[in-house]
């Protein structure tokens, strides 16, 4: 067990890169995909079972803890860990996107971002340091600076104003979290789809020093080429040493594509969000169980699966309890989509390890093609 913070590289293949992020409370294997817990929770799965699926690490949201049930309540139940019975790697992000995207009556000035929450609508305010100071009380092991995402397309001008604005709360965020050895802040690259505000923003992040760093303003609605293109032209400015996360990302294709160049870790509600609603990913593409050519279909999802959702079940019986609404179909399909996410996450890792990445990415992208049968 190591005290401290560390990313080691243990393969590259093209800009693809295999490492593992060391903290105390575990390994991370990357790449790496990161199941989203908002509110403390992986939606319709126990904790011993998004870890039996090989995650190593999940993600917290700042925004959701920080109105239900609160920063100091966490911490008084011993933090985030100990309440959501998680005892590895927890990332937070830093509640700034998700303010923007979710609550009310919110002003954006210099100092921070104040809004009303959706949930009660009493009013909070989030600046800096009180978010490094709430992940701080959830007890969080990977921290993010508060910063202003854009959605796309916005005007070059926004795009600069606000990629300037989150320098400064890089800054200071990094100023509030202090020296902490077993724990990290990473500073997020901001800047649209604007090749010179990429660049100066991650120049100007790589010259503070963080443990690592994250690239968001994407998967905002942008088309997937220009989120490639960024990426192309932002992680050769960050330093190699350190870990490389793509915010909010994506589908099983946005990952391969952003492994290509140069992405470390993932985070998206894609496998979880969409399984609730019958979207099953799988070896051989997206398959919508809700759809009515499944209602008697007696096959499994997918034979070569020992996922209980195909091992168990026919597709007639989970399109049935998808149309009855039916708790179980939640919690059969979240599972066969993270037991998707990471296989294609351990296949990513293990391709690299023997240099023959691009043959993995062209097999599995044809096996998507196929289709279902
Ligand atoms: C079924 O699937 C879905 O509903 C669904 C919804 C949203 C996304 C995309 C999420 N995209 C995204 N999350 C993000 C989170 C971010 N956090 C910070 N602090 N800064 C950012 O700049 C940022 C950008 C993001 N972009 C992907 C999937």
């Amino acid at each position: 067990m190591t005290e401290k913070f560390t990313f080691t590289l243990h393969a590259t293949d093209g800009m693809a890169r295999r490492g593992t992020v060391s903290m105390p409370r575990g390994d991370i294997r990357t790449p790496a995909f990161m199941p989203v817990g908002t509110a403390g929770t992986v939606k319709a799965m126990y904790p011993g079972q998004v870890r039996e699926l090989g995650s190593d690490i999940i993600l917290g949201n700042t925004y959701h803890l920080m109105l239900r049930p609160g920063a100091e309540r966490v911490a008084k139940l011993g933090g985030l860990h100990v309440f959501a019975n998680w005892p590895h790697p927890i990332l937070t992000d830093s509640g700034g996107f998700q303010v923007m995207s979710l609550a009310q009556l919110r002003k954006l000035d210099e100092n921070g971002v104040t809004f009303q929450s959706h949930i009660d609508g009493r009013r909070y305010e989030l600046t800096p340091e009180r978010s490094i100071e709430i992940q701080g009380l959830l007890d969080s092991d990977i921290q993010m600076q508060l910063d202003e995402c854009v959605a796309l397309p916005s005007s070059e001008a926004e795009i600069e104003r606000a990629m300037r604005l989150s320098l400064r709360w890089a800054e200071r965020s990094k100023a509030a979290f202090g020296e902490q050895p077993g724990k990290a802040v990473f500073g997020i690259v901001q800047g649209g789809d604007v090749p010179r505000l990429r660049i100066a923003s991650a120049e100007a992040l790589r010259d503070m020093d963080f443990k690592g760093y994250s690239i968001g303003g994407l998967a905002v609605g942008e088309p997937q080429h220009v989120m490639l293109e960024i990426l192309s032209i932002t992680t050769p400015v960050l330093p190699a040493e350190k870990p490389r996360y793509l915010m909010g990302v994506g589908t099983p294709d946005d990952i391969l594509e952003s492994v290509a160049r140069g992405v470390d870790m993932f985070d998206c509600v894609m496998p979880t969000r969409a399984g609730r609603h019958g979207l099953a990913f799988t070896r051989f593409g997206k398959v919508n169980l809700k759809n009515a050519r499944h209602a008697e279909d007696h096959r499994p999802l997918d034979e070569a699966s020992d996922c209980p959702a195909s091992r168990d079940y026919s597709r007639a019986y989970l399109h049935h309890l998808f149309k009855a609404n039916e708790t179980l179909a939640a919690m059969l399909l979240t599972w066969n989509n993270l037991a998707y996410y990471q296989q294609l996450m351990a296949g990513i890792r293990g391709a690299i390890d023997e240099r023959r990445f691009e043959d993995f990415r062209l097999a599995t992208k044809a096996g998507w093609a196929r289709g279902d049968i």
